[in-house]
């Protein structure tokens, strides 16, 4: 396929960072990329081929089980893992359905935030694992690629993260809704203004709703054909009012955004991007982004800058976690807990 060589989202050859090599080339590149737009593609990521293709039959397959099946592994208020399509995102209902898998400990503990539910449907519990061991592999690269480029040891962030990491899968179907009025039309110039409204009808019209993510970086397989993924490159200039541009597929390639524990450890100098995806009144489109997390003991903090000069307070990545689905899974009432809740005044 062509690249675009004018998108403002760069695609990356990370064939030496999977294999263990961090030159000084490689990870500048990575690192302007996270530093503006906090969006890259990446290309020679190492997952095979086949193992990409059983993972995209087996989220259709899914998907199109009958709803009752779905409905049989619903998430819950107790288990953050399984089938949703009543999502909120920053309080407002999501124009999708969802499944998502999480990490199981090596221990066969229980995890902190939920058990995996499993569908009736042969061969979708092997192909999705493996897709996800090949997400946290090119993950632990990528985050070490990172650290470099910040002249850190590439495994300065590493303690963090780990066995007992809690990443997810998230399986995602934004399905065409004939009769809705979807937001495709003057995708180019929306209407900010009625946006911003608390209970703006337009919200309803998203596929996702702006939001940051959560995590440390987020490997996302798009659908080839379906381009609704859009950044904010203004949303950390908030002098200028928001500026959304597509983040368009590449194929072959995956899609990586930085998320807001990256913004926290690196005190700022890459910061999470704020994105959305429209909803699509012609085709069904198909997504998979992998949340890479921290594991369930980390306490976040800067690792870049001195006592003093960090501009946010240690906290619990648990905490922080189980408050955020907590919001996704129903209104609280409240705002959802963000970063900025840990910033240290006037830093
Ligand atoms: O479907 C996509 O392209 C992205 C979805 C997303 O941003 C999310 O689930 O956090
Ligand atoms: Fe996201």
């Amino acid at each position: 396929s062509v690249i675009d060589v004018t998108s403002i989202v760069k695609t990356i050859d990370i064939s030496r960072i999977v294999n263990g090599v961090y030159t000084e080339e490689d990870c500048a590149l990575i690192g302007a990329a996270c530093r503006s737009p906090g969006f890259f593609h990446i290309s020679n990521h190492g997952i095979p081929k086949n193992t990409i293709e059983r993972f995209d039959e087996m989220v259709r397959a899914f998907f199109d089980l009958p709803l009752e099946e779905k409905l049989r592994i619903r998430r819950t208020e107790d288990n953050s893992r399984g089938f949703a399509h009543d999502e909120l995102t920053k309080r407002t209902l999501d124009l999708k359905e969802l499944y998502d898998y999480g990490h199981t400990n090596p221990d066969k503990s229980p995890c902190v935030d939920g058990i995996n539910q499993l569908p009736d449907l042969p061969g979708f519990h092997e192909a999705i694992s493996e897709y996800y061991e090949e997400c946290n592999k090119v993950s632990a690269c990528l985050l070490r690629a990172i650290a470099k480029s910040l002249k850190l040891e590439p495994t300065a962030f590493d303690a963090s993260f780990g066995e007992n990491h809690t990443s997810y899968l998230r399986l995602n179907k934004y399905p065409v809704k004939p009769g809705v009025e979807l937001w495709t039309d003057n995708r180019s110039n929306p209407d900010e203004q009625q946006e911003e409204e608390s209970d703006s009808n337009s919200r309803k019209l998203l596929g996702v709703n702006r939001h940051f993510d959560a995590g440390a970086l987020t490997v996302l397989r798009q659908d080839d054909k379906v381009s609704s993924l859009q950044v904010n490159v203004n949303a950390h200039n908030p002098s200028e009012g928001p500026h959304w541009v597509d983040v368009s597929p590449v194929k072959d390639a995956l899609t990586i955004n930085v998320g807001d524990m990256i913004q926290v450890l690196t005190n700022n100098e890459y910061k999470a991007p704020e994105h959305r995806v429209l909803a699509s009144r012609n085709a069904t489109r198909y997504s998979a982004p992998f949340f890479y997390n921290p594991n369930f003991e980390a306490t976040i903090e800067p690792q870049l800058a001195g006592e003093g000069q960090k501009k946010y307070s240690k906290f619990s990545w648990l905490h922080f976690r189980l408050s955020r689905f907590a919001g996704d899974h129903k209104d609280t009432g409240y705002k959802d807990i963000q970063i900025a809740d840990f910033r240290i005044n006037n830093k």
